[in-house]
C-alpha cells in the first residue's frame, strides 16, 4: 500500500505526447509512455486519449479483464476530486502482491500433483500384487483339485 499522488485534470493535460503519455481512466492517472508500443489496439488510439479522461473510450472498446488488471500497471496516482466511493486506490500495481497469488496458485497445484502421485503409487504397488496374489491363488487352487 502506498499514498497515491494525487493530479488536476490540467496537470495531466500536459502529458500528450508519444514520449509522455497520460490519461484517466476511472478516475485513475495512467502513464502508458511505456505500454504505447505493447498496446494491441495500437499506439495511435491511445496518444489520442493522451491528457484527456480516457473512461469512456476504455469501457467502450470493452477491453478484458485482463486488460483492466494492467491499469494498475501504469497508475502514476489519482485524479483530484474523484469520488472513489468504497474502491481501494491505494492498491498501486504491486508486483509483490502479484507474487503471492501466484505462491498460491503453485501451492494448489503442488497438492494435485501430490494426491495424484500418492494413488499413482498405489496402484503400481497393489496391480503387481493382485496379480500375482491371483497367481498364486488359482496355482494353489488347482493343485488342490488334482489331488
Ligand atoms: C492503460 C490503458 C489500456 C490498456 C492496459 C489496454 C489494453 C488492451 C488490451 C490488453 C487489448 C487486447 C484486447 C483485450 O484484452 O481487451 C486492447 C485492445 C484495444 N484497445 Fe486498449 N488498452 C488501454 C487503453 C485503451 C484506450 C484508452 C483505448 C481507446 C482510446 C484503447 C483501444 C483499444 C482498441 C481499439 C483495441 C483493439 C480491440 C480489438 O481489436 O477488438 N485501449 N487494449
Amino acid at each position: 500500500m502506498s499514498q497515491q499522488k494525487v493530479f488536476t485534470l490540467s496537470e495531466v493535460s500536459q502529458h500528450k505526447s508519444r514520449t509522455d503519455c497520460w490519461f484517466i481512466i476511472n478516475g485513475r492517472v495512467l502513464n502508458v509512455t511505456k505500454f504505447l508500443e505493447e498496446h494491441p489496439g495500437g499506439e495511435e488510439v491511445l496518444i489520442e486519449a493522451a491528457g484527456k479522461d480516457a473512461t469512456k473510450d476504455f469501457k467502450d472498446i470493452g477491453h478484458s479483464k485482463a486488460a483492466h488488471n494492467l491499469l494498475l500497471k501504469y497508475q502514476v496516482g489519482i485524479l483530484q476530486g474523484y469520488n472513489f466511493q468504497n474502491e481501494d486506490v491505494s492498491s498501486k500495481y504491486d508486483p509483490a502482491g502479484n507474487k503471492e497469488s501466484k505462491t498460491k496458485e503453485m501451492t494448489a497445484f503442488v497438492i494435485k500433483e501430490e494426491g495424484l502421485t500418492k494413488y499413482a503409487a498405489f496402484l503400481e504397488f497393489f496391480i503387481p500384487l493382485l496379480v500375482a496374489v491371483s497367481f498364486f491363488g488359482y496355482r494353489f487352487l488347482t493343485r488342490e483339485a488334482l489331488v
